[in-house]
């Protein structure tokens, strides 16, 4: 499925394309309760592609009384895990069936270069639903240690209705990351895309829905984060709510929590990844190719993008040389030909914030220039220090600030210096030192040698303002969809006392 077609050819799938055009609540197509609608655009062209409704509390009320009593009856809680795993594996394998449909619609929704919707976001996104569906028959609850006289059991039960609350820079790959260790541990779900890039969620839950997972168990409701995204924080019959997002988004969702029923809260937040390349490097053609992938993929609108490069004196302009000769060979411009790999960033909105971190005096070392009021083509600065704004704030541009170090010491004290620790990467061929840093920097992932968030089987999430709560990704993504239940049995029994 990875393998590109022509850009012919996916301009005619783009034509043919039957778009979602409703929510989905309890097993059925849904409609606002109010009746009204927004619309959702091309990034690349402006042009509208769907209405979809424009949901709110009275339309999360309605979605959640349906995951409740969908939870409930245990019509998917209560299944056996190797059911669940069954059904997940038929809604991957549907999502196969479908892959260049929805590559296309990612596309066209997000402004996504085909070329990464269909070699990266769908076949991750497939992979990790089934990694989690596999997981889910293997993971064993526990026996603590106790006396002859006792048993305790340490078991998890999925922890019931849980609200989904998702950004537009991997409408799908995030909802993976989420639906698939929560469906697998058995919850119920109330899913809110982006409003930007709701298509590719609507139509994975027609996809589920074809595969087997039960009407109300996976609910999708379109809509703004005011009027859907607040509701579902606030609901006090949700259990738990995972959000990935700004920062500044995330923080609310702890003061939803606090003032209604203190459900669980996860959080996946910002970023301002630091990229340190130690004078020792020896393939400087790699370290380049790296930090190209880092920093451009997505149009930099990635929470784990390396943000900062910090370099070695001695090894700034050569490497720099490189990484300018790689870029070149990005080219930029319409998403739907898979020989571009930037394409438009993902509203005007958003187009306006990162531009407003060009043309501010800093000395531009490679790209610059916006096209369109759509494109920003991949651009690296040079930076005083590490008190900028463009060193300091996540930019989610394709805009690398590069800061000049003489030690590593130097170098991790200014990774350090950020409010975010998401991920770094660190480059050198000592490994000694690599290893140092991995422990001296305060992030999730620390990568040695390449840039990259590991695999399925890796956590995902962030130290300080970062992160809360939890972890994507892994075994360990299974518990913020679980909680532990301690099941104490007293054996005491005077007729059996000699046994
Ligand atoms: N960590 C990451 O992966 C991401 C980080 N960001 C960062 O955030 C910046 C702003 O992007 P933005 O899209 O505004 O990010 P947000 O964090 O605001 O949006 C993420 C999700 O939260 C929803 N949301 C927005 N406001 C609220 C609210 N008051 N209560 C509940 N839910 C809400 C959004 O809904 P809706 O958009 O439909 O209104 C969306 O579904 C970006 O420039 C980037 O720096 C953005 C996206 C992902
Ligand atoms: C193939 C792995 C892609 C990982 C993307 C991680 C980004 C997360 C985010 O921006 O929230």
């Amino acid at each position: 499925m990875s393998e590109l077609l022509t850009k012919t050819a996916y301009q005619q799938l783009a034509q043919g394309l039957k778009l979602p055009t409703q929510a989905i609540v309890n097993g059925e197509p849904y409609v606002a309760a109010c009746g009204a609608t927004f619309s959702t655009s091309n990034p690349a062209t402006g042009e509208v592609l769907a209405q979809l409704p424009a949901c709110d509390a009275q339309d999360v009320d309605v979605a959640v009384a349906a995951a409740r009593a969908a939870f409930d009856d245990g019509r998917w809680s209560r299944q056996h895990p190797t059911a669940r795993k069954h059904v997940l594996l038929r809604l991957a394998e549907l999502m196969e069936a479908n892959a260049h449909e929805l590559a296309v619609m990612e596309s066209l929704d997000s402004g996504k270069t085909v070329f990464d919707t269909q070699t990266v976001d769908v076949p991750e996104t497939i992979h990790c639903l089934r990694w989690h569906a596999e997981a889910i028959d293997k993971i064993y609850d526990q026996v603590a240690p106790a006396s002859n006289q006792h048993m305790a059991m340490v078991v998890r039960e999925p922890i019931g209705v849980v609200g989904l609350v998702l950004p537009w820079n991997f409408p799908l790959l995030m909802l993976a990351w989420k639906i698939g260790p929560a469906l697998a541990a058995g919850c119920s779900l109330v899913v809110k895309p982006a409003a930007e890039t709701s298509l590719t969620a609507l139509r994975v839950a027609q996809l589920a829905l074809e595969a087997g997972v039960p009407a109300g168990v996976l609910n999708v409701i379109t809509g703004s984060g005011s009027a859907v995204g607040e509701p579902i924080g606030r609901h006090m019959d949700v259990d738990a709510v995972s959000f990935t997002g700004s920062t500044a988004t995330g923080r609310r969702f702890l003061k939803y929590a606090a003032e209604s029923n203190l459900k669980e809260v996860v959080l996946e937040l910002g970023g301002k990844n630091p990229c340190i390349v130690m004078d020792d490097v020896t393939d400087l053609d790699a370290v380049a190719a790296h930090i190209v992938n880092g920093s451009f993929w997505n149009m930099g609108q990635n929470c784990s993008a390396i943000s900062r490069l910090i370099v070695h004196k001695d090894v700034k302009q050569a490497l720099l040389q490189k990484v300018f000769k790689l870029a070149d060979a990005w080219r930029v411009g319409d998403p739907l030909d898979p020989e571009h790999r930037v394409g438009p960033l993902v509203s005007p909105a958003h187009f306006a914030k990162v531009k407003s971190f060009l043309g501010t005096g800093e000395k531009v070392l490679y790209g610059g220039k916006t096209s369109d009021e759509r494109y920003v083509e991949p651009t690296i600065l040079d930076i005083e220090h590490n008190g900028v704004r463009h060193a300091r704030e996540e930019i989610f541009g394709p805009i690398l600030a590069v800061l000049t170090v003489e030690s590593l010491q130097e170098a991790v004290a200014i990774a350090n210096d950020t409010e975010y620790g998401l991920t770094a990467s660190v480059f050198t061929a000592n490994g000694t030192r690599a290893l140092r840093a991995a422990r001296a920097i305060k992030a999730g992932t620390v990568t040695i040698n390449a840039f990259g968030e590991g695999d399925s089987t890796t956590p995902f999430g962030g130290y300080k303002q970062s992160g809360f709560g939890g972890r994507d990704k892994s075994v360990h993504a299974h518990d913020q969809y679980t909680q532990l239940k301690t099941i104490w049995l007293d054996l005491t029994d005077n007729e059996a006392a000699n046994i």
